[in-house]
């Protein structure tokens, strides 16, 4: 009780000290001077950089105070991003920096990404990350479930056969990107889901759940780019498109898992979604829906976005203008060693599988669109562990960096003066790429789980298609843009027109 008073009477003395003190501070222009010495302490300390943020000796675009280089990428479309790291790449060489993402103030990837990415495979860390890859790896080799899936990729191929026919009939042109879009999402949710989901069926008619996907996908890859995206999503009213795309994707993946739930699973082989539903947690306890429907948005980008659009970027590739013509020459000659003058079957398909200067071949021009035009294009990871690159760069705990596969694939030092064309022959000779100096697979621990998968994809769909067609671009002199994605969408889609293939043909331009 003594002590309390002691207390209570040497606080009132001090709160009157306080207030002294006050008062004559208030009289002076102290509060002035110390707001001002402390203005004057950020400005200098953040004089280029974000505030928060460690200064580097990088070489590097000089930042603005307080706000580093936020506007300069501001300024910078989405679309031509980049094209803003290949501009920095040859001003400040090989590894150069910005102080911009540090700007996020607690933002993470996995923030940013969680509207479509929620806890799924691409965003995740940690345990959440490696039992989703143990899983998973389960599944994506083409030897554990090979004759299942290429059935479903020579049906699928098939049914865009039979549509192009009609295409070459009518002698009209056809987005060829949106169609391999389609045929992957289909291919895909047959193979890993069990239903296809019938885009196909109807190739000029809108799918809703892509609509949504892609604007979501945009949407989302985005985030990093504005600065404090939350609240600008919810002026500019992104957020109320948001709120729509996520419902249409979740109703999506939750018809999936109910479909499952009402027709059982019959097969005697678990597919992906099999898998994930029936894993258990140590207590017994199935993973959550709002878990799978993770699982099944994550995959569906892997299995969906990434093989279309490296096959579309090949069909630009190979039939641009400035491209050589006997690059599609040799490709058919290899495809009609193999399957003749026979439609392509099953069997057929099978047999090319282990024709191994074919497959290269094949493979071979899968990577070379990668290298000029990678699925995935920007890549960044957070510090967890104070390190040093091998070039003497230090990166600190909590800082981000980022590198960019696109730029390392059109590199004069990694690839040679050539390295911005186009030629399939410098993958036929000399050992293969490691993937730390070609990462459009990324590379180490987290390296893609479907490559297999999407190489038999690749190679089923060409082998279909260049037996029966021959393509010819619409606009065969410009370049596409791509489209804002975590991905690299063509922006405007790939329109092509479409012949039926005549043997005899093949040395005339249109039958290339
Ligand atoms: C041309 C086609 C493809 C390319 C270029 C590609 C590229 C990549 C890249 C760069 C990553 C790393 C992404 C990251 O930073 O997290 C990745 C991861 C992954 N990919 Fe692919 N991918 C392709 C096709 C596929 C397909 C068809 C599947 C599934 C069937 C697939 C499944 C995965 C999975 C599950 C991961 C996550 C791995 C992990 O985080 O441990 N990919 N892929």
């Amino acid at each position: 009780m003594e002590s309390a008073l002691t207390y209570f009477s040497q606080a009132a003395k001090s709160s009157a000290a306080l207030k002294f003190l006050l008062k004559a501070f208030e009289r002076s222009n102290a509060p002035k001077t110390a707001l001002g010495l402390f203005i004057a302490y950020y400005l200098i300390k953040y004089r280029d950089n974000v505030v928060g943020t460690r200064r580097t000796n990088l070489p590097g675009p000089r930042g603005l105070p307080l706000i580093g280089n936020l506007i300069l990428f501001l300024r910078v479309p989405m679309t031509q991003i980049s094209q803003l790291h290949d501009r920095f790449h040859e001003k400040y060489g090989e590894t150069w920096t910005t102080n911009f993402w540090a700007y996020e103030k607690g933002f993470t990837l996995q923030e940013s990404m969680a509207d479509l990415l929620g806890q799924g495979i691409f965003g995740a860390d940690g345990d959440l990350w490696k039992w989703q890859r143990k899983l998973a790896s389960h599944i994506f080799n083409v030897k554990a479930f090979r004759d299942y899936t290429s059935n479903v990729f020579v049906k699928e191929t098939q049914i865009v056969s039979d549509y192009f026919d009609t295409i070459a009939e009518r002698g009209t042109a056809v987005d060829v990107h949106d169609v391999l879009l389609r045929f992957t999402l289909d291919g895909f949710g047959e193979v890993s889901f069990g239903q296809s989901f019938g885009c196909l069926d109807n190739p000029e008619g809108e799918v809703d759940f892509a609509v949504a996907f892609d604007r979501l996908n945009a949407i989302v890859s985005e985030r990093l780019f504005k600065g404090p995206w939350k609240i600008v999503e919810w002026l500019d009213g992104t957020s109320k498109i948001v709120a729509k795309d996520k419902k249409t994707v979740t109703d999506f993946a939750l018809n999936i898992i109910r479909t499952r739930r009402q027709e059982g699973y019959h097969r005697p082989q678990k597919d992906l979604l099999q898998l994930f539903m029936d894993l258990k947690s140590e207590n017994g306890e199935p993973l959550s829906d709002d878990m799978l429907k993770d699982s099944i948005l994550n995959f569906i980008i892997a299995g969906r976005d990434t093989t279309a659009q490296a096959l579309s970027w090949m069909f630009y590739l190979i039939h641009r203008d400035q491209s050589d013509k006997n690059i599609a020459r040799k490709l058919r000659e290899e495809i009609d060693e193999i399957i003749g003058d026979s439609e392509p079957t099953y069997e057929t398909t099978k047999k090319m599988k282990y024709a191994e200067a074919w497959l290269s071949t094949l493979v071979v021009l899968a990577l070379i669109s990668l290298r000029l035009y990678p699925s995935v294009p920007r890549n960044m990871k957070e510090c967890v562990e104070d390190d040093v690159l091998p070039n003497g760069v230090e990166i600190k705990k909590g800082e981000f960096f980022q590198w960019s596969p696109w730029t390392m694939g059109r590199d004069t030092r990694v690839w040679g003066p050539d390295a911005k064309e186009f030629n399939p022959d410098r993958w036929l000779t000399g050992d293969k790429a490691s993937p730390f100096k070609f990462p459009a697979f990324h590379a180490g621990p987290r390296t893609c789980l479907g490559m297999q998968f999407a190489t038999a994809e690749a190679m089923t769909f060409i082998a279909m298609m260049f037996r029966r067609f021959t393509f010819e671009l619409v606009d065969p002199v410009n370049e596409p843009g791509y489209a804002s994605g975590l991905t690299l969408p063509i922006a405007a889609g790939l329109p092509i027109r479409v012949h039926r293939r005549q043997l005899d043909q093949d040395t005339t331009a249109i039958a290339l």
